[in-house]
């Protein structure tokens, strides 16, 4: 079954009926009423203020749950444009860049392009090598590294978890109920247009109580999520610039899949409001607000929060979104309250 959904939403001809893709964003549109919930009033932390700069304030999240598939919960685009310009420019920028690993290899690629990656492709005046360069980044590994071979996590692939995105996290978890998660893990995926990634289940952490946060950045993905075996049929749903999936409880262990990446009319990542509700806190006579607001930045690197407001500095990611996607995916790896992974037998 998930097979067969996966091959049917890849398809390039015929192309596939996407009226039965779950919509978060006009759920009253879609035929889906009886499977989509709304969480509103159950969501223990929505009175919380203070988010981590480029989130919007709680009370105006809309959070859904999934009735056929208990555990999976959407909250629609939490973030501000601004908030998403900094998201995508620290996927491109900086997660590709030592500490951390990527998939590109050293018999196919310079040392400078495996070194720093964006720099690379921006400074690459060959159309053909910048369009290798490009489309042969397809992941990033943050924290605990994901050995794909492996599959085993381990200390010796451990290096510092990105405080901003461990800060963001803990928010949204804290407002979801589950106020112990830690970030200790996280891949960063891109997907070209035309780029799938088949079915599986994310079963490498220790760990697999804790839910894992997956944020969608840039053109919008179908997203298939199952059951906890292939024969069971998966449903499948958009997943959008700025959305952001938990798989939690019964559904942390189910297969899921991008089937499909598609390009989006609207591209809000573009389309920054001149009114930007982050940079109202700067201003000093909202003291109280101010205070917070640079509790926030020892979290964030706010040079790059500001470079993002900048036409000539967002137009190479702008180009590069224009027809790709970004998920940041991210994981606890150990039980909490324990500091390490025992080590492997010898
Ligand atoms: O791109 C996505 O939405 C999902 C990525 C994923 O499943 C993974 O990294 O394990
Ligand atoms: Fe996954």
């Amino acid at each position: 079954m998930f097979k067969e959904a996966f091959k049917y939403y890849k398809a390039k001809w015929p192309p596939p009926d996407l009226n039965g893709v779950i919509d978060f964003e006009e759920p009253s549109k879609t035929n889906h009423e009886s499977t989509l919930v709304e969480l509103q009033d159950n969501v223990p932390g929505l009175h919380l203020s203070f988010p981590p700069i480029g989130l919007q304030p709680p009370q105006s999240w809309r959070c859904y749950a999934l009735k056929s598939h208990p555990g999976i919960l959407v909250i629609r685009n939490p973030f501000t444009v601004h908030g998403q310009r900094y998201w995508i420019a620290r996927s491109l920028r900086d997660y590709p860049r030592a500490p951390n690993r990527i998939n590109l290899n050293e018999n196919l690629f310079a040392s400078d392009a495996i070194k720093d990656w964006w720099n690379a492709l921006q400074q690459c005046d060959d159309k053909d090598e910048a369009r290798r360069l490009k489309i042969s980044m397809r992941w990033a590994t943050l924290g605990y590294h994901h050995d794909w071979d492996t599959k085993v996590y381990s200390e010796t692939m451990h290096t510092p978890f990105p405080q901003d995105l461990s800060n963001l996290c803990q928010y949204i978890a804290t407002v979801l109920g589950f106020a112990d998660f830690e970030a200790q893990a996280a891949i960063v995926n891109f997907y070209p247009i035309g780029t799938t990634l088949s079915g599986h289940t994310d079963h490498s952490e220790p760990n697999q109580t804790a839910p894992l946060f997956s944020f969608s950045f840039g053109q919008t993905a179908v997203f298939l999520i199952g059951g906890t075996t292939r024969e069971e049929r998966p449903s499948a749903l958009y997943l959008r610039s700025g959305d952001v999936l938990i798989m939690s409880q019964q559904s942390r262990l189910c297969y899921h899949a991008v089937p499909r990446v598609m390009k989006t009319q609207e591209e809000p990542w573009n389309n920054l409001p001149a009114d930007d509700a982050d940079e109202k806190l700067m201003k000093p006579e909202r003291k109280k607000l101010r205070r917070d607001f640079e509790d926030n930045s020892n979290v964030c690197d706010m040079s790059l929060y500001r470079l993002v407001r900048d036409d000539s500095f967002w137009l190479p990611y702008m180009h590069y979104l224009n027809d790709s996607r970004i998920n940041i995916n991210v994981r606890q790896v150990l039980p909490s309250g324990v500091k390490q992974l025992p080590l492997p037998p010898s």
